[in-house]
């Protein structure tokens, strides 16, 4: 594992340009948070890092060695489908060629079990996965990303509709899981999010790195940031005070 480094990235969508001028390395087994405005090309940049976009122009270097594990957004999943618990995670275990007829084996079964023990899931692995909560449902993703090894774990907002207790459960089982892996998330979850990032990077089309965004220091990051940063940076403040009790004028 080597980590992953980007450079010159631009990713446009016809007449779009989603990302331009992108240059930055995230270093292996790093917790690395990525917030920005909607539509800053947060989730364009994962999917160009997992192969799933085709840059316009740039590169992006991860090691032939590394295997990544993604957990989309929640809300791109049809919980009505009726599928188990189990029956999600192992699909997390398909070959890239899937004949008809594909079965998993005992073998498959016992992994997906050992996952469902390490996220204290096991107990649902019956249970349709449209009567799950929301913070049990992105368990279940993340276990089912976590099927094939990866040294690279990939999560697009996995709080979303979560209360607060259930966010703080999920930041403190990815910072477990970080001790194996890289691990890379966007969220829009300023204020709980801090003390569990190594370095946060800001994306508005291009790419503001703040290695000192850490256990809460956001006055700090904030003095030092660029302009664009910084008019999204007050908002995000605000949130954070709105937090604490402030008045939302
Ligand atoms: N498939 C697509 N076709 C055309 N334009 C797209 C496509 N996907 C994204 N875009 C555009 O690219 C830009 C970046 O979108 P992206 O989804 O990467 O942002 P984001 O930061 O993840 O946003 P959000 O926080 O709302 O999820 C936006 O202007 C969006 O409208």
């Amino acid at each position: 594992m080597s980590g992953i480094r980007i450079h010159n990235l631009e990713v446009k969508y016809d007449q779009v340009t989603a990302l331009k001028d992108v240059t930055f390395e995230i270093k292996e087994n790093e917790f690395l948070g990525i917030i920005g405005p909607n539509g800053g090309g947060k989730t364009t940049l994962v999917k160009a890092i997992l192969g799933l976009i085709e840059p316009s122009s740039g590169t992006i270097t991860v090691d032939h060695q590394d295997v990544m594990g993604y957990v989309p957004q929640m809300t791109t999943f049809d919980r009505q489908f009726p599928i188990t618990v189990m029956e999600v995670i192992l699909m997390g275990h398909l070959p890239k060629e899937i004949k008809i007829g594909h079965r998993f084996n005992e073998h498959d079964r016992h992994h997906a079990m050992m996952v469902m023990k390490r996220l204290k899931i096991e107990h649902l692995r019956k249970r349709q996965i449209g009567q799950l909560s929301g913070g049990q449902m992105q368990r279940v993703l993340i276990a089912r990303a976590l099927m094939n090894h990866p040294s690279i774990l990939i999560l697009d907002e996995p709080t979303a509709s979560v209360d607060e207790k259930t966010k703080e459960s999920i930041y403190r089982m990815l910072k477990e899981l970080n001790k194996k892996m890289t691990v890379i998330m966007i969220t829009h979850d300023t204020a709980l999010m801090w003390p569990y990032l190594d370095r946060v990077i800001y994306i508005n089309k291009t790419v503001h790195l703040h290695d000192q965004a850490t256990n809460g220091k956001m006055t700090e990051v904030m003095d030092t940031c660029p302009i664009d940063w910084f008019i999204e940076g007050e908002k995000i403040q605000k949130e954070l005070l709105i937090g604490k009790g402030a008045k939302n004028d």
